[in-house]
Parts: C-alpha cells; sequence; structure tokens
C-alpha cells in the first residue's frame, strides 16, 4: 500500500506537463476542502497565532493590518526595533520599509538614505544598524548590504502563523479592511449595440472585472456599472434598416449577431444612395427623423429600440456570466436624465464656459490645461452628445450612489476625451470630480476569428474553446474518460484570453496569439490551470488527512528551502492585493501567481506527501493546501474558474 503510494508521488512528481494529460474535469469543488460546504472553522487570526506561541504582539502602527497580513505584522516589529536602534521614529520607519524583487535579499528591506540622517555615511549606518538589531521571535536574519538592511523573516514563525490563518480564513485571506463605508463605483466593458464588441471591450471587461474584485477585497462596497452605447443617430439608423431587413427570428436567435447585420446593410444603402434622394426620402433623413422622435420620447419609436437593448442585454448577461462579471446595472448613454443634461448646459452658460459657434454649442478648455483643447456639448440641431450624455450621467450617478470613488475604465485612445469630461465636471464646481480615475489600457493587436474580421466577444470565447478542445482530443484514450470537455475546454480557454490580457502592464499594446495564448507551457492561463488542477490532485491523494490534522500538524518538520521560500511567497498575498490596488494593474497579480506556481512546482520534487509519517504529511499536506488556496483566490480574484480536474 505505502510503496504504490510512494510510486504514485513519484510519477506525479517527474511528471512533466502534457497538455494530453488532461483528462476529466469536475469544476465543482473538493467536498472536504469546498468553500460552500466547509464546516465553520473559526478564523485563527495572525495575530492569536501569536498569543499561542507566547510572543507579545509589536505595537500595530497606523494603517497595518497585523491580523491578516503578516508582513504587516514584520513592519510593525521592524519599524519598533529600528527606531530603538537608529533613534528615528517608528511612524518614519514604517513608510520607507521596502519589498525586496528577489527573496535572496530578504523579506523587507529599507534603503537608509530615506531616512534622511544628516550628516551620516548610510553604508556605516547599515552596518551598524544591522549588527545591533535584535532578531526576536520574528527574523532570522538581519544584514547590511551597501546602504541597505535587510530583513529575513524567520521561516518557523512563517509557517506557524501563515499557514492556520490561511487555512481557516480560505477565500477570505488576502482580503483586509483597508477602508471602511465606502463606495465605488467601476465602469467597465460598455460595448455598443449593434457594433462589434471589439478587442477595447474586452480588454476594459477583464480589467474592470478584476479592479472590482479587488477592491471588494480590500473593504470597498463596489458597485459594477455597464455603461452601454445605447443611443445616437445610429438607433434611429438602426430601426430604419429593421424595417428593411430585419427578422423577428434572426433577433431572437442572436439579436447582437442580428442587430449588427442590420446596421452593416443599412450602411451600404447609404452608401449606395450617395446624395441623390432629397433629405426627407433619403437613409439618413430618414434615420435623422427617427432618432428625433426618440430624443422626443415618441412611444412608438422607442419601443423597437428597447427592444433591441432589452435582448442584446439578455445575450450580454450570459456572455459576462461566462467570465464571472455580474453587473449591479446595465445602464447606458439612454439613462441620462433630461434633467442633469439640461442642468448641465444651462450652468455651462451661467458659469460663462460655453460658447457658440454655428449653431453649436462648445466649451474651450484650453483656459484650464492647453492640451485639452474644445470639446462640443450641444449640436446646431438640439440634440445631445456623447460628452453631454457622459456629464449628465456622471451628476445622476453622484446623486444615486454618492461615491467615494468612480473608476472609468476606458482605452487610451479616449485619454483626452476622458480628461475633457473630467475637467468639465470640475469646472462645474463639482467636489467630487477629483475622485473620478480614468484607468487606461493599449490596444490589442489583430483580434479577430480565423474566418473573418469582424469579431464578438462569443466568437472568440468560442474559437478558444475550440482550439482548447482539439488539444484535449490529441489524446484518445484520456480524452475519451472527460465526463464535459466542453465545459473544461470553456473555463481552460477563458483562462488563455484572459492572462494573455493581464500579463504585461495595462498601457501596453498587445498582439492576439492564438498559438502562445493557448500553449500549456510558459506562463499562461492554461498553465496555472494545470497548476491548480495539480494540486487539487495532492490533495485527493491524500483525504484520510483531515482538516483538523492540517491544521494541527507540527509545522516545524517543514525545514527544507524549497517549503521556505513557498511560505514566504504566500505570506506575501495579502501585500500583493494592496499593491495591485496602488498600480490597478492586474499584472501585480498573475505576476505573483506565476511565481508562486513555480515554487510549488520545484517543492513537487522534494516536498512528498505520500509514503511519509502521518506526522510529515499532514504538515507537507498543509502547505500545498495553503498554496493551492492562495492560487485559487489570486485565479477567482482575476475573474478565473479554476478546474479541479484538467
Ligand atoms: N463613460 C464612458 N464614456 N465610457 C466609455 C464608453 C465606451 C464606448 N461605448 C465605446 O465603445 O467606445
Amino acid at each position: 500500500m505505502l510503496r504504490r503510494a510512494l510510486s504514485r508521488v513519484q510519477r506525479i512528481s517527474s511528471l512533466k506537463f502534457n497538455p494530453s494529460s488532461l483528462c476529466s474535469v469536475s469544476v465543482a469543488f473538493h467536498p472536504r476542502f469546498s468553500p460552500l460546504n466547509t464546516r465553520e472553522m473559526s478564523v485563527l487570526s495572525i495575530t492569536s497565532q501569536l498569543q499561542k506561541m507566547s510572543v507579545k504582539e509589536p505595537e500595530p502602527l497606523e494603517g497595518s493590518f497585523p491580523e491578516q497580513n503578516v508582513v504587516d505584522l514584520m513592519r510593525n516589529y521592524v519599524s519598533a526595533e529600528l527606531s530603538k536602534v537608529s533613534g528615528v521614529s517608528a511612524d518614519l520607519i514604517y513608510p520607507a520599509l521596502e519589498w525586496t524583487n528577489t527573496l535572496d535579499r530578504g523579506d523587507l528591506l529599507i534603503p537608509v538614505p530615506r531616512l534622511r540622517i544628516k550628516g551620516a555615511n548610510p553604508k556605516e549606518l547599515a552596518a551598524v544598524w544591522a549588527e545591533k538589531f535584535p532578531e526576536g521571535d520574528f527574523l532570522s536574519k538581519v544584514e547590511a548590504n551597501g546602504p541597505f538592511v535587510q530583513f529575513f523573516f524567520k521561516p518557523e514563525f512563517l509557517f506557524k502563523t501563515v499557514l492556520p490563518n490561511i487555512l481557516t480564513r480560505r477565500e477570505q485571506y488576502g482580503a483586509m479592511p483597508l477602508v471602511q463605508n465606502k463606495k465605488a463605483v467601476i465602469e467597465f466593458s460598455s460595448p455598443n449595440i449593434a457594433k462589434p464588441f471589439h478587442a477595447g471591450h474586452l480588454r476594459s471587461t477583464i480589467i474592470g472585472g478584476f479592479l472590482s474584485n479587488l477592491y471588494e477585497k480590500l473593504g470597498w462596497e463596489v458597485v459594477r456599472l455597464n455603461y452601454l452605447g445605447d443611443w445616437g443617430k445610429q438607433f434611429g439608423l438602426l430601426a430604419i434598416g429593421f424595417e428593411r431587413y430585419g427578422s423577428e427570428e434572426a433577433l431572437e436567435n442572436d439579436p447582437i449577431k442580428h442587430l449588427y447585420d442590420v446596421y452593416v446593410r443599412v450602411n451600404k444603402d447609404i452608401e449606395t444612395e450617395g446624395d441623390t434622394l432629397p433629405e426627407t426620402e433619403s437613409t439618413h433623413g430618414l434615420a435623422r427623423a427617427y432618432f428625433k422622435r426618440m430624443e422626443d420620447g415618441d412611444e412608438d419609436a422607442l419601443k423597437i429600440w428597447k427592444r433591441f437593448r432589452d435582448l442584446s442585454i439578455d445575450k450580454y448577461v450570459e456572455t459576462y456570466a461566462r467570465l464571472n462579471i455580474h453587473y449591479d446595472s446595465y445602464s447606458g448613454e439612454s439613462q441620462a436624465s433630461r434633467d442633469s443634461m439640461e442642468l448641465a448646459l444651462k450652468m455651462f452658460a451661467e458659469k460663462g464656459l460655453a460658447h457658440e459657434d454655428r449653431g453649436a454649442t462648445l466649451i474651450d478648455l484650453t483656459k484650464f490645461n492647453k492640451k485639452l483643447g474644445k470639446t462640443i456639448v450641444q449640436k446646431s440641431d438640439g440634440t445631445t452628445l456623447y460628452m453631454t450624455r457622459d456629464v449628465g450621467t456622471a451628476i445622476d450617478r453622484y446623486k444615486k450612489y454618492h461615491f467615494d470613488k468612480m473608476i472609468y475604465v476606458i482605452a487610451c485612445q479616449q485619454d483626452l476625451y476622458t480628461a475633457q469630461l473630467f475637467e468639465v465636471l470640475k469646472q462645474l464646481g463639482y467636489e467630487w470630480a477629483k475622485d473620478l480615475v480614468h484607468i487606461n489600457f493599449g490596444m490589442v493587436q489583430g483580434m479577430s476569428t480565423r474566418k473573418g474580421t469582424v469579431v464578438f466577444l462569443d466568437n472568440i470565447l468560442e474559437e478558444t474553446r475550440d482550439k482548447m478542445h482539439e488539444v484535449m482530443k490529441t489524446n484518445e484514450a484520456k480524452y475519451a474518460q472527460i465526463e464535459n470537455p466542453n465545459e473544461v475546454a470553456d473555463l481552460v480557454g477563458i483562462s488563455a484570453v484572459m492572462i494573455q490580457d493581464m500579463q504585461a502592464k495595462r498601457i501596453n499594446n498587445y498582439e492576439f496569439k492564438w498559438e502562445r495564448m493557448t500553449s500549456f507551457e510558459g506562463d499562461t492561463g492554461p498553465y496555472l490551470q494545470y497548476a491548480h488542477s495539480r494540486l487539487r490532485s495532492v490533495e485527493r491523494n491524500a483525504s484520510e488527512i483531515t482538516d483538523e490534522m492540517c491544521l494541527n500538524a507540527d509545522f516545524s518538520l517543514l525545514k527544507e528551502p524549497a517549503a521556505v521560500i513557498l511560505i514566504r511567497l504566500l505570506s506575501q498575498y495579502p501585500d500583493v492585493l494592496r499593491n495591485a490596488a496602488k498600480t490597478n494593474e492586474p499584472a501585480t497579480v498573475v505576476t505573483y501567481l506565476f511565481k508562486l506556481t513555480h515554487q510549488v512546482s520545484s517543492c513537487y520534487d522534494v516536498l512528498w506527501v505520500a509514503g511519509q509519517t502521518p506526522e510529515l504529511a499532514a504538515a507537507r499536506l498543509a502547505l500545498y493546501s495553503s498554496a493551492r488556496q492562495v492560487l485559487f483566490n489570486g485565479m477567482t480574484l482575476l475573474g478565473l474558474t479554476p478546474v479541479d480536474r484538467m
């Protein structure tokens, strides 16, 4: 029995990842570790573990969360002790402590020059302080490196505090109440009805979904908004087009695609007509008249538009659900209230912001900032514009939500536009204009289906799924065992698309590459999924070890350098979230998850679970299980659905 288990571990640990080893999937959670059925285990906070160890908690400094974040606890300790050694106040030391780039430089470091001690040589000070610094219960080593002092956390301490914390907090590990009673409105995705859902919308969706999850984890109440492009002259055109070419059946079946087809055809009509027809007969003229009726609130004219909108939203809801995104509200340009827009136009006039130019109303923003140029807020025919609707909408939103922060996730092509919008609101005297944030991102090149050029999100996801499916089919025997291959292929495919998108800084452009993205090797979405499913398999193979056994394991048995690096990485996770909220970069989390999974993979060779004494097996399983939990948390934060088997 033991020998069999041992050889199984050997087999697993020597297994290089091979896509055709995809065998069966279940997205259901392992019952013992299910976030849904886990028996309530009371949370063992980092600080409550200290009491058990009879270690005195360092004085908590402002802005630290030692209960949830062991790195904060260490910051508190280092700040207090370094204050004694250096005479600098702890409050000044705390914010000067930095992360290290690599763990061989310690877990935290302080650049001595940051403390601005007059007339002192930073190198000498670093050497003296390192020499005098008491390691205490918290640190294993303190060393000077040029003008830096490097602090190494004591692994035994991390094992004893962090593992029980992860194993009892589960999906909550990483979360902390950075803010209280604060609301963030996050607007993202915002596609245009009857137009393709292009790469820009996909990026906005992915980044916005992530930011919403992140802010929630850090204590914000988050309102997720989709601001649909559902208003404007093109909806007059679409209605005319639908009279000519629409099909009820096609509309019901696939509203997004059908409306797009109709839109393309009616635009062709306009092209063919040129200016051969008088305004009253031309497609253009008819569309304009139709939209005017919509703006005037003509119920008949609005009826068909509302149907287009409702059916499109139904379809969007479905597609977003595949990405684990659920909106609090599908608003859109059409929802900007008349009152707010009129108020805004009135205020433009009163504040002397606007001027007339050939019947149109303009705001000259160069007075405030040269780069901002001018913007039109009302056309000569009195119809509203994108900008006016955005201004009205922002006013409506503040009334409705009283947000503390409002984030717009919009492509960098609209950098100027967004800056204008924010400036206009500021000039209108809205105090909350300072709480508006534009999170921008670069372009995706070459995102198209293999067949055509026009893209809808659904098509991209379907195509990725099919591609994954093909890879899975390359191993017939394994494939035959898969219960729901389509579902696995879908989830792994979605991870491929999303991770490719979140891997680099937002502002970078990137090229949409099928081969690269769907590969199981290298830093890809499928690799993360594989890493998660493999950790699940470790848990399944040791199902005789209960949660309690893991929790009460003797962590002093964890000694191997690979285990030490892993616990140091696991300890960083709460800080990674806090850092990601500073940069608003998903890449911060993605990079961390790859570091983590690489380290887990190094552990497999040296830290076996099967075939060990029960004590050692329990301690190691606790470590793997914690790593699995952190990976799970990171993946779901990004919007992925981790698979249990593949
Ligand atoms: N409040 C806003 N303007 N949000 C951005 C909307 C994006 C717009 N629908 C587009 O596709 O370009």
